[in-house]
């Protein structure tokens, strides 16, 4: 696997590195050991997938606090779909940014979201398939969400919206929330940018 890293720290961009032959190739999809080598926590406790049937449907945002802050693996193995985590660590240089990555059955690509990140996705075409691991048990008490357009990410997800759950249309906006930290001015939106593009 390589290992791409962002102006934020503790997310990461995992590429395969496909071994070849005549029958198609093999590839290590998580290993322990070399999650551990770059700084990633490798806990899998729970593996999931989810399945869309509509493009333009988001899931998100979703973080779990303590005392179950899940870290976790996403990887699109069937169709394309915008993946988007924002920093919600309070102490954190980079408080309320993002960071946006396309995920698509052709790319193989995974994304590592680190504890405390909000995480959500947008499908950009019908029957997209979501896999990935956690490093806690679902824990729904611990389950805080927030919007995707809230104002306060200045999220840009490229198209619209149209299905999304009655829960996640629900979260209330980050500015008129007090179980949040919030800075005395809102920083302005800013995504991430992977360190060779920066
Ligand atoms: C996440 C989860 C949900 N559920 C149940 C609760 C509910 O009845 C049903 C659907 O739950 P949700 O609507 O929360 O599913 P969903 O919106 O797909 O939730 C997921 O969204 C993405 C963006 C994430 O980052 C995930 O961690 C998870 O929060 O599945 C479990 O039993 N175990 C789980 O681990």
């Amino acid at each position: 696997m390589e290992f791409r890293t962002f102006d934020i720290e503790g997310p990461a961009l995992i590429d395969l590195k496909l071994l070849q032959d005549e029958r198609g190739f093999f590839a290590r999809t998580f290993c322990t050991q070399e999650f551990e080598d770059a700084g990633l926590t490798p806990a899998v406790i729970q593996c999931n997938m989810s399945y869309n049937y509509k493009a333009g449907t988001i899931r998100g945002m979703h973080q779990q606090i303590d005392p179950a802050p899940e870290a976790k693996l996403v990887r699109c193995i069937r169709g394309r779909i915008l993946d988007v985590i924002v920093d919600m660590r309070p102490e954190s240089p980079t408080y309320l940014q993002h960071v946006k990555v396309e995920l698509t059955e052709d790319n193989r690509q995974a994304l590592y979201v680190p504890e405390y990140f909000a995480h959500g996705y947008l499908t950009l075409e019908d029957d997209c398939e979501v896999t990935y691991q956690v490093s806690h048990a679902y824990t729904p008490n611990t389950e805080r969400g927030f919007r995707y357009d809230d104002p306060a990410f200045g999220i840009d997800w490229g198209r619209e919206v149209e299905v999304i759950s009655d829960k996640d249309a629900a979260w209330p906006l980050f500015a008129e929330r007090d179980d949040v930290e919030k800075p005395a001015t809102l920083p302005a939106p800013r995504q991430a940018q992977l360190k060779e593009d920066a």
